[in-house]
């Protein structure tokens, strides 16, 4: 297992999800629990995973008012998880709503992560869609500074953008990023991608990988892969 890989468990239930880890050997490695299996199987997965020792980033994306999102955190704090997300875009006030939520925890207070912009974002789409004149890479670091400033303890980014964000908010400042894809991988719905190596390179903390190590031939082969890519690149 490697602490700064979280395998995206991105199944559609616990028993499919369960019989990855145990087939793969898994156990005690990070993972990521997404909408489509929080949605289905709720906190049942969460107890299960953690019986299995796995820490755990709960990616649920909340946006929403500052008065949902505080109770809602104050909900996902119950848990005991290692990390949890916001989108950026929901402003300063709704960040800081999301960590007291997340601080009413008399337990470990879950980390508290802000989407800047998704990885299935392009310089396009930005513009002609979410209408924002900026580029994409000042969006990423203005979302980055804004979620600093207002108590977030990092953010999830692409990998292309943390060496900005790391100089707008200091090394310390968490850098989670996916879309992360072996050298011969198909981007599919992902617009801005990396290799593991890419992402030690440019001093990620942590990366998400899914489908690179979920659809793979031999899952287990794929992590230990991109394990060796990691420590290849050892700081
Ligand atoms: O917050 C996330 O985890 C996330 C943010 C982002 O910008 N892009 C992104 O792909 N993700 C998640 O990371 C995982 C990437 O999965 P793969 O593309 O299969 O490696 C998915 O579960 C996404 O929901």
């Amino acid at each position: 297992m490697h602490p700064s890989i979280y395998i995206a468990l991105d199944f559609p239930n616990a028993e499919q999800t369960l019989s990855f880890v145990e087939e793969n050997e898994l156990a005690g490695s990070p993972v990521k629990v997404g909408m489509q299996l929080f949605y289905k199987e709720g906190p049942y997965i969460i107890e299960k995973l953690k019986e299995r020792g796995h820490p755990i980033f709960l990616d649920l994306k909340l946006h929403d008012i500052p008065n949902t999102v505080h109770q809602a955190m104050k909900s996902l704090a119950s848990l005991e998880i290692d990390f949890v997300n916001v989108h950026a875009a929901g402003g300063a006030r709704m960040i800081e709503a999301a960590r007291e939520g997340l601080e009413s925890t008399s337990g470990k207070r879950p980390k508290l992560l802000a989407v800047t912009q998704l990885t299935s974002t392009d310089e396009m789409m930005l513009k002609n869609e979410l209408l924002i004149n900026e580029t994409l890479e000042n969006t990423i670091v203005r979302y980055a500074e804004n979620s600093y400033q207002h108590g977030a303890d990092g953010v999830v980014c692409p990998v292309h953008d943390i060496r900005k964000v790391k100089q707008a908010c200091g090394s310390s400042f968490i850098t989670m990023t996916p879309g992360i894809r072996f050298k011969q991988d198909e981007a599919n719905d992902q617009k801005r991608i990396a290799t593991p190596t890419e992402a030690r390179n440019e001093k990620a903390d942590y990366i998400v990988m899914g489908r690179s190590i979920t659809n793979a031939a031999d899952s287990k082969q794929a992590y230990q892969q991109a394990i060796k890519e990691w420590n290849a690149n050892e700081k």
